[in-house]
């Protein structure tokens, strides 16, 4: 492999609470022991996309980490989609879903080490009514949730713990609805719908066994109505989803209709009412930097 000449450390300085100084420096010591020149750039909330994408355009860099959250993540990858410069994850947000799927340890220096590293993932992607999405979207109840998360004051799996009551006492599931795949079509109620590129949730729950991320296919996920707080007591866990509860349809494509508008989210982040989506993968989209082929 060619050896890493410019570097460009992407960081979000307002994500997950974290300051970052700590992994600025530590980035700014290993870039340093391989002679490679750095870059940091900071984020602020506005056109950072297109500052980016100026900034990669006017430097030829061959590494690009990133200091932040899934969101953080997301910016740098639409930035860059069609270029193909490795990208490594520092996980620095307040849930981290790639990077658990990932498996990117907690050690910064492992974290670093992995970043300057040599295994490469081509990873697919998958988009979602036109958005990208890098692990997890879905309608219903998950969604729900993150909405009424997003207005809350209390941070962490607690604050998810004490919105799961309104949630489940003022949700209309279970939702209805329509999948179309390429060669059948057919209707379910479930109170969750999920398109999943990976095995996880971004709190570690286990939900997709067979997601692989490089794989070509996408995981459908149907939660049943079946009990409906042991279901969100398992995504708010580290535990294995219990097989009785979800039906799993692997695809490579699928559009679903929701009789009545469904809350859906990509990534953790909440976008309003759905009666319509449509997702595809595209596969071995964005080079990742990974600690061994996942
Ligand atoms: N300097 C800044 N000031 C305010 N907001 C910022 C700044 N830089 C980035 N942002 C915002 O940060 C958000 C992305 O945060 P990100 O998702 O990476 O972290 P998080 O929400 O803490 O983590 P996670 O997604 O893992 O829960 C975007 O909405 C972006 O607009």
């Amino acid at each position: 492999m060619k050896e890493i000449q410019k570097v460009l450390l992407i960081v979000n300085p307002i994500s997950g609470d974290i300051n970052k100084e700590n992994i600025i420096q530590n980035v700014e010591a290993e870039v340093r022991k391989i002679n490679a020149e750095l870059t940091t750039y900071r984020t602020t909330g506005e056109n950072d996309r297109k500052k980016i994408q100026n900034l990669v355009d006017e430097r030829a860099f061959d590494r690009i980490l990133i200091a932040g959250g899934d969101g953080t993540i997301k910016l740098v990858a639409e930035a860059l989609i069609n270029n193909k410069i490795p990208i490594a994850i520092i996980p620095a947000g307040s849930a981290n879903g790639l990077a658990i799927n990932l498996g990117i340890p907690k050690n910064l220096k492992e974290q670093i080490n992995i970043a300057l590293g040599n295994s490469i993932t081509l990873m697919d992607m998958l988009e979602i009514n036109g958005e990208l999405c890098l692990h997890i979207g879905d309608l219903g109840l998950n969604a729900e949730l993150i909405k009424n998360y997003e207005h809350s004051r209390i941070r962490g799996k607690m604050g998810y713990l004490l919105q799961s009551i309104p949630t489940l006492w003022y949700s209309k599931y279970p939702f209805e609805f329509e999948v179309r795949l390429e060669n059948r079509s057919f209707n379910k109620q479930g109170i969750l719908l999920a398109f999943a590129n990976a095995k996880k949730y971004g709190t570690g729950a286990n939900v997709n066994p067979k997601g692989k991320i490089d794989d070509g296919i996408f995981e459908i996920l149907l939660f049943k109505n079946f009990d409906t707080l042991e279901i969100l007591k398992t995504l708010r866990n580290e535990t294995d989803v219990n097989s009785e509860f979800v039906e799993i349809i692997p695809v490579k494509e699928a559009k679903v209709f929701c009789k009545k508008p469904v809350a859906f989210q990509i990534d953790g982040e909440y976008l309003g009412e759905k009666e319509e989506i449509s997702v595809k993968i595209s596969p071995k989209k964005l080079p990742i930097m990974t600690s061994k082929q996942p």
